[in-house]
């Protein structure tokens, strides 16, 4: 996704910036303009970004910048915050809940993806138990009905629309009807996808809309609309109350900034994106974990959350342990390998780890990097126990190399490239030595009261040598201003 290359450009001006000496108007100017042009490009509105440079240069005070060592964290915060600020319309969507009716309603662009997304919001909550069922309103476009009947019916979700009936709101209501009656308690209803001057495709939204009565309405969004997202998402909010979007095909070649631009114009924030075109390619929409990630920052909490997830209960404790010791063997390796294979897209769960970045695991080449996980494993497979407990990289000489190869079946060449990929994640959780790990749970508990005396307790010493130890650390807070943030701030250490 090319919002990865944004964070790209927005952390090497911090970079420039912070190997300047002095800091002055000319160089926080140079830094802001270079950020200003990597929003743009990314297709985030003029006057969006317009309003960032001008917050942000009202926020650094450039006395402080001149006197602390923290410049590029006090600008990386400001424009962390500001980012945060452009994808939080400041209120909550309405949320279902689960075990009372809600009716929720999705519109869209033709084509953005509004009929995968009913189905992937289904699902999502299939599988946390909910009783969801979709309603197709779609009847304007042939075909619509047996792509939803086809995607329900993989995901064993119950469906409601028909062939005959060519009026959307008597099928909307019927279906709502219908399922509510069967005590579901997510009603999804589909409608059909209009472009901007179909004035008579939005009177028939409106009426969808009216005749049931939705507890929610979502915008879904291709990110690849850039510019035009702004006007677009705007008209679809002046026709019917638009709570919340949903952001599609994040994983291809979009900006994704249309993104940024849809919030503004609906003032409903995002609260899922699409990643693939498979139904369980959609996450959670998080702004501050998103944008944490984005700048490159890392996503502690989000990987925490993954790690309680998928790595099973009886084998937590004993990971998180190896982890926060530092000694990062093959074994672990190994079995971290294992869990990812487990956790499914991978570059999702690679843009979460600190330290690593999109464009280490690019997305869409999944199954590549899936397929030198499985070559990496087998050729592991080949090796003794001692190799594989062992966290020093000098014991696989050449001749082990060798052996390890022909076990595998694989070149000499491979085995090396793995042992240079170990040697680089090995420095990368050498980062984590001494992280006192939050049990399940903890760690939002832990954000909501953090001050730095708690705080310099969960950091790795070194991390908090880097920040400046307890009195750097505070001052830092305060900056901060939101303890919340800093979770996600120092996933990714001071790069
Ligand atoms: N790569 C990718 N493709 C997606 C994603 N979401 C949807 N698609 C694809 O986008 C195409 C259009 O999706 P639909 O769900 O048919 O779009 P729609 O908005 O319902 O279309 P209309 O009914 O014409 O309005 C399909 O080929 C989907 O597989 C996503 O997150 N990533």
């Amino acid at each position: 996704m090319v919002l990865a290359e944004l964070g790209g450009s927005i952390s090497r001006a911090l970079q420039q910036m912070s190997n300047a000496t002095i800091i002055d108007e000319k160089v926080l100017n140079e830094c802001l303009n270079e950020i200003t042009r990597a929003l743009l490009q990314s297709d985030v509105q003029f006057k969006l970004v317009r309003d960032m440079q001008t917050n942000i240069k009202k926020i650094v005070n450039l006395d402080d910048l001149a006197a602390g060592h923290n410049k590029r964290k006090i600008i990386q915060q400001a424009i962390f915050n500001e980012l945060c600020k452009m994808l939080d319309p400041g209120k909550p969507s309405f949320t279902p809940k689960k075990g009372k009716p809600s009716v929720v309603m999705f519109v869209g662009l033709q084509g953005s993806g509004k009929t995968t997304t009913c189905t992937k919001y289904a699902y999502y909550h299939q599988k946390k138990g909910w009783k969801p069922a979709l309603v197709c309103a779609d009847t304007f476009r042939a075909g619509a009905f047996d792509q939803l009947k086809q995607n329900a019916t993989k995901a064993k979700i119950p469906f409601y629309g028909s062939y005959m009936e060519s009026d959307p709101v008597k099928i909307g209501v019927e279906g709502v009807e219908r399922f509510k009656k069967e005590n579901c308690d997510l009603i999804i209803v589909d409608t059909s996808g209009r472009h901007k001057q179909e004035a008579a495709l939005f009177e028939e939204m409106r009426q969808v809309s009216e005749a049931t009565k939705p507890d929610l309405v979502i915008f879904v969004m291709d990110s690849s609309i850039g510019q035009a997202a702004f006007d677009q998402a705007q008209a679809f909010k002046q026709s019917v109350s638009v709570g919340a979007v949903i952001v599609t095909k994040m994983d291809g070649h979009a900006k994704g900034g249309g993104a940024l631009s849809a919030v503004a114009a609906t003032k409903s924030p995002v609260i899922f994106i699409g990643t693939g075109e498979h139904m369980d390619e959609f996450e959670v929409f998080d702004v501050k974990p998103f944008v944490s990630r984005l700048l490159g920052m890392g996503d502690w909490s989000g990987f925490m959350d993954k790690i309680h997830e998928v790595v099973p209960m009886d084998q937590q404790p004993e990971l998180l342990q190896k982890l926060s010791e530092g000694n990062f063997t093959l074994r672990i390796m190994y079995e971290q390998f294992q869990n990812i294979l487990k956790m499914g897209p991978i570059s999702q769960v690679f843009s979460m780890l600190p330290g690593f970045s999109a464009e280490l695991m690019p997305k869409g080449r999944e199954k590549e990097s899936q397929a030198k996980i499985k070559r990496y494993m087998t050729m592991m497979d080949s090796m003794t126990n001692e190799e594989l407990d062992s966290s020093n990289p000098k014991l696989m000489n050449e001749s082990r190399m060798m052996r390890i190869a022909r076990g595998a079946g694989r070149h000499v060449r491979e085995v090396m490239e793995m042992m240079e990929e170990y040697k680089r994640l090995a420095k990368i959780w050498s980062k984590m030595k001494g992280l006192k790990i939050p049990k399940k749970g903890e760690m939002s508990a832990l954000s909501r009261n953090m001050n730095a005396q708690n705080m310099s307790k969960v950091l790795p010493p070194q991390m908090l040598k880097q920040i400046g130890g307890m009195g750097g650390l505070q001052s830092l807070m305060k900056q901060m201003g939101s303890t919340k943030d800093m979770m996600g701030m120092f996933g990714g250490g001071d790069k």
